[in-house]
């Protein structure tokens, strides 16, 4: 009975989840509703039928074909309407798993096809999120992505409507897509401008390749956090670089073993990380495109693992420590946290 009462604590645990893709966190329910209300043609109409087209299965065999499955969701998330009914949702998800902080992110540049302006999906993506602040009580922010595949003009436009946005729910700016094709050197003039608009950076990177991108992204692109960054373990003094100036690492582990980031379990460098001192925080990044949800994650990490309750609680706490909140802010939502969590009888 011991996974039960595991299964329980965690649960129940307060988390927070700091990367997450909208785009990666659509019911199918939804999906289908919005579908049906906007007139688009779906391969079935039953909520079960979806989940196959929207989830990649256990034969993913790298990012581009992970990536494959995000068309299927932003064909539908086109208007202002859908945008924030699918932001509202994602803090409603993360009420149910006890998160208390949520940062969401989304490419802007993917949700134009209808005629919404960068500004316009911003806006809509963060009413979304305060709507569901409101109702739930999960704090968040907003995190605008520039794509890889994009141009720098293109990703301009982000970094500009996202500054307008500062202090009123964007957070930061991100870099996604295909990291094997486009590495972080192409858009060092993109983030020099998120860089002197004083907008923070976060860029994924040791993804699917490797953790020279982490050392490009943290000394030329400016990231004071790295998505993922499994990779890292492949350069012994850029994981010194990155553990000397308290970098964290966003890593989400099924994302990651799906991605084939990593080969296996085995060879997912979790537990070395946070022996060698390294800020590891534990998110989903695609709960309807990865089959997760937080509590899932950190249940395959206890299992595969067997981490004990403090370093789950260390696991978590790194997160609130790396939020893109400002120092009162983190300090009440790590008061909060801290109080639940003894109230559950872990010690901290
Ligand atoms: O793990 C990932 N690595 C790189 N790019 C990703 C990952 N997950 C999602 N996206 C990309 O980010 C876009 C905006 O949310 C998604 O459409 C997808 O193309
Ligand atoms: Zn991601």
């Amino acid at each position: 009975m011991a996974h039960h009462r595991t299964f329980d604590l965690l649960s129940r645990l307060p988390k927070v989840d700091l990367h997450l893709h909208l785009d990666g966190s659509v019911k199918p329910e939804t999906l289908l509703e919005l579908a049906l209300h906007q007139g688009i043609d779906l391969p079935v109409y039953d909520r079960e039928g979806l989940i196959p087209h929207m989830r990649v299965g256990e034969e993913c065999g790298s990012l581009i074909e992970y990536l494959s499955k995000f068309h299927f969701t932003t064909r539908i998330m086109q208007s202002g309407e859908a945008l924030e009914r699918i932001a509202y949702e994602v803090v409603q998800q993360s009420a149910e798993h006890n998160c208390k902080y949520v940062e969401v992110r989304f490419a802007p540049q993917l949700h134009r096809n209808n005629g919404l302006t960068v500004e316009e999906t911003i806006h809509h993506v963060v009413e979304g999120m305060k709507r569901g602040q409101r109702d739930f009580g999960v704090r968040g922010g907003v995190i605008a992505i520039c794509m890889r595949n994009h141009s720098c003009q293109s990703n301009l436009e982000v970094i500009e409507a996202a500054a307008q946005f500062v202090g009123k729910g964007v957070v930061a700016v991100d870099l996604a897509g295909d990291e094997a094709a486009y590495p972080p050197e192409f858009f060092r003039e993109v983030f020099a401008e998120s860089t002197r608009l004083g907008i923070p950076v976060t860029i994924h990177a040791g993804e699917a390749a490797g953790a020279v991108n982490v050392y490009e992204a943290v000394t030329n692109l400016g990231a004071v956090r790295i998505g993922h960054g499994v990779r890292l373990k492949e350069n012994r003094s850029i994981l010194e670089m990155v553990k000397e100036r308290r970098i964290p690492l966003e890593m989400c582990p099924i994302s990651n073993i799906q991605t084939k980031a990593v080969s296996s379990w085995e060879a997912y460098p979790i537990r070395e990380y946070l022996e060698q001192g390294l800020l590891v925080t534990i998110n989903t990044d695609n709960p309807s495109v990865s089959g997760t949800d937080i509590t899932n994650e950190y249940r395959v990490l206890s299992d595969r693992f067997g981490f004990t309750a403090p370093e789950l609680v260390k696991l978590i706490m790194n997160g609130v420590d790396a939020a893109f909140l400002d120092e009162a802010d983190k300090l009440l939502l790590r008061r909060e946290m801290e109080n639940e969590i003894s109230s559950l009888g872990v010690s901290l």
